[in-house]
């Protein structure tokens, strides 16, 4: 049996055209995160890292792809961070037992020039990096599983994890400022491994998890 509908201009809708309108309703709703968190691929001009370094034309990444690195983002009530019960909820599912406050500005980081200086270094950190923006913004850059590089834009209300292991930096943006929650599992460790390093654990497991899986993936999907 066929189920035809009538849209308001009175034209009937085959099952096939309500299922085409309604992928391009749900694919046209914005993601809320983006209004916080954007990606795209940089250039390669050495011109101050402050500045956001698109490529011409530009070419963003959606927080999905983000995602198939295993860089995860939410978007949260800044204003509320204190009481907010979803950024608890995280807390809890992730296991956050750790939590501080980091503020990257002159007169609030001790050694200001030379911290960023080294969050500018490409690194890897052998636990996740979380980091949540309640005021000011930054530049998370991350590789890709060619070795581009995917910056991303974290705004007031951004959180964003790095899994273990990703290569990545980090740069105040033109605001200069940024506050940022930082959270933990345990004791923090936050040594940045500076690249190349390879043969760490971390970074191993992250190579497995999210550049040879994505290879594997791909190779499945070419031969169905
Ligand atoms: C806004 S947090 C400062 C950057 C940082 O902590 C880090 O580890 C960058 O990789
Ligand atoms: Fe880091
Ligand atoms: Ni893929």
């Amino acid at each position: 049996m066929h189920v035809h509908q009538a849209p308001c201009d009175g034209i009937p809708q085959t099952p096939i055209d309500i299922t085409i309108n309604l992928v391009i309703m749900v694919s046209s709703v914005k993601d809320p995160r983006e209004e916080v968190l954007q990606a795209w691929y940089m250039d390669d001009s050495d011109e101050d890292q402050r500045l956001p370094h698109h490529k011409e034309p530009k070419e963003f990444v959606s927080l999905d792809q983000l995602a198939e690195l295993g860089v995860l983002s939410w978007k949260l009530d800044a204003d509320n961070y204190e009481t907010d019960p979803e950024l608890k909820k995280i807390r809890e599912e992730r296991g956050y037992s750790y939590q501080d406050v980091c503020e990257v500005c002159p007169e609030k980081l001790p050694n200001y020039e030379e911290k960023i200086k080294n969050f500018f270094e490409e690194h890897l950190h052998t636990d996740e990096e979380i980091r949540y923006c309640v005021a000011g913004s930054g530049y998370f850059d991350v590789r890709d599983r060619n070795d581009g590089w995917i910056r991303v834009w974290v705004k007031k209300g951004g959180m964003i994890i790095l899994p273990a292991g990703i290569y990545h930096r980090f740069t105040l943006d033109e605001s200069n400022y940024i506050k940022a929650l930082r959270f933990f599992v345990g004791e923090p460790i936050w040594t940045p491994y500076n690249r190349p390093h390879d043969h760490l654990p971390a970074r191993q497991q992250y190579v497995k998890d999210f550049v040879e899986k994505d290879v594997v993936n791909h190779a499945v999907d070419a031969a169905a």
